[in-house]
């Protein structure tokens, strides 16, 4: 039987550099030009298949970026397995800010967190303010994934997410650990899904939370 892991990610950054619209790429494929703005935070799943067919449930946590609800964001990245802290590349306070998430992450997340740092909206090139450079030479100081990508495209969305799955600890022994459900966006993580009966969430759950 193949492997099955269950990890739980969260994703961090300022308000509409497109969190959100990531998460919706990744889940259900789809892009909308006029997303609303994230409120308190939504929960949703969806699962990677790696070449050797072990799969990589992800529990996601998309935060909401106002800094209204910046204070509930420990809830959601306290016991992550991973993060992915996004910035828009036409914005480049935006990576200013996704850098102050990514300090807090340093200090107060789990010290075995993956996080991967995400250039998104990649179709705006045009009006690029962050240059690949300047974000890799910084990912790569810190020792973070990065990538870039187009929520509304799609271009880089599974990569960064595959790449992700691949960099998680799957030999990982999973009987001590639980798994996350939503409305407890501190439940403990990590779980071998071969050893749980009724598992959690089916592909693309969602709730807003
Ligand atoms: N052109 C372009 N627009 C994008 C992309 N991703 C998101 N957007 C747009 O940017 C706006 C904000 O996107 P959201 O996904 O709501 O951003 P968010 O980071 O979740 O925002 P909060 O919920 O406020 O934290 C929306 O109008 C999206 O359609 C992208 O890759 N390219």
């Amino acid at each position: 039987m193949s492997k099955q892991f269950q990890f739980k990610l969260v994703l961090l950054g300022e308000s509409a550099v497109g969190k959100s619209s990531l998460v919706l790429r990744f889940v259900k494929d789809q892009f909308d030009d006029y997303r609303e703005s994230t409120i308190g935070a939504a929960f949703l799943t969806q699962t990677v298949t790696l070449e050797d067919q072990t799969t990589v449930k992800f529990e996601i946590w998309d935060t909401a970026g106002q800094e209204r609800y910046k204070s509930l964001a420990p809830m959601y990245y306290r016991n992550a397995n991973c993060a992915v802290v996004v910035y828009d590349i036409t914005q480049s306070t935006s990576l200013e800010k996704a850098k102050s998430w990514i300090r807090e992450l340093q200090r107060q997340a789990d010290p075995n967190i993956v996080i991967a740092l995400c250039g998104n909206k990649l179709d705006l090139s045009a009006r690029r303010q962050v240059s690949q450079e300047e974000a890799k030479k910084y990912a790569e100081e810190e020792g973070l994934m990065w990538g870039e990508t187009s929520a509304k495209t799609g271009e880089g969305v599974s990569d960064i997410f595959t790449s992700i799955a691949k960099k998680l600890p799957l030999t990982a022994p999973p009987s001590a650990r639980g798994g996350t459900r939503p409305g407890v966006p501190g439940g403990r993580t990590g779980v071998d899904l071969n050893k749980q009966a009724n598992a959690g969430q089916g592909q693309g759950d969602q709730c807003n939370c």
